[in-house]
């Protein structure tokens, strides 16, 4: 699978949404953090900014839903026009119906954990979902430091898709930068979120470049790559 890298317009100027999102052409997709105030402490934007930013942006908008009852709002999302719809597994009712809808509305459905989420509840559910998203922060807010400690997460969830041989993204998020997508990639990870990483440097676009060849290194020779 090729590394792909999602900036996150959480560390943009929402004030200039449809600029910020030019100013990273190149990368895969937008990262869009969804906060409700409730499921995290933060209130960022809802469905009318998705659906606007989709009709502006050129790069598909992959939406992070912090928020509670994913499973009446996340369908919203996709009909505002989200190309994948992640839900917390910490949030959802029910993670299986609500994949499947997700699915059927035409977007790619994923879901998240937290941090002191383990993986191994959901192994049955993999093959539900089109990516998995390991939180390498505790979500909430930009710019935190990098939770070394998710990378035994990482390593066994990428162990649990090779085993299950599933064609499952496996994506990381919160204090991904130069420093720490190596080791992210060295554990099984080929998503990269990245929010002050990109849009706090003078030359976001150039931001991802950097990421994309530190990973795509070592995604080169990484062992799960390999078996893969
Ligand atoms: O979901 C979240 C935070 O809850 C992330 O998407 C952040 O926006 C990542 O920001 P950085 O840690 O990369 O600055
Ligand atoms: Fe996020």
């Amino acid at each position: 699978m090729a590394v792909q890298i999602n900036p996150s317009i959480l560390s943009a100027d929402f004030a200039r949404l449809a600029d910020e999102a030019e100013a990273v052409r190149g990368a895969d997709w937008l990262h869009v953090d969804v906060m409700d105030n409730h499921f995290v402490p933060n209130l960022t934007l809802g469905v009318p900014i998705v659906e606007s930013l989709s009709k502006a942006a050129s790069t598909p908008l992959d939406c992070h839903l912090m928020i509670e009852d994913p499973d009446r709002w996340a369908p919203q999302y996709v009909e505002a026009g989200a190309g994948s719809v992640t839900f917390h597994a910490e949030a959802a009712a029910a993670p299986v119906r609500l994949a499947r809808e997700i699915r059927a509305k035409g977007a790619r459905a994923s879901m998240a954990l937290k941090p002191a989420t383990p993986i191994e509840p959901y192994e049955d559910l993999l093959p539900e979902l089109d990516m998995l998203l390991i939180m390498t922060v505790e979500p909430g807010f930009g710019g935190q430091a990098f939770l070394d400690i998710m990378l035994p997460k990482i390593r066994r969830t990428r162990e649990l898709i090779s085993k299950h041989g599933l064609e499952l993204w496996l994506q990381v998020d919160g204090g991904v930068a130069e420093s720490t997508i190596e080791r992210c990639a060295e554990a099984g990870a080929d998503v990269f979120v990245a929010g002050s990483a990109v849009y706090g440097k003078d030359d976001p676009a150039a931001a991802v470049r950097a990421l994309r060849a530190r990973a795509e290194d070592v995604t080169a020779s990484a062992a799960w790559a390999c078996a893969h």
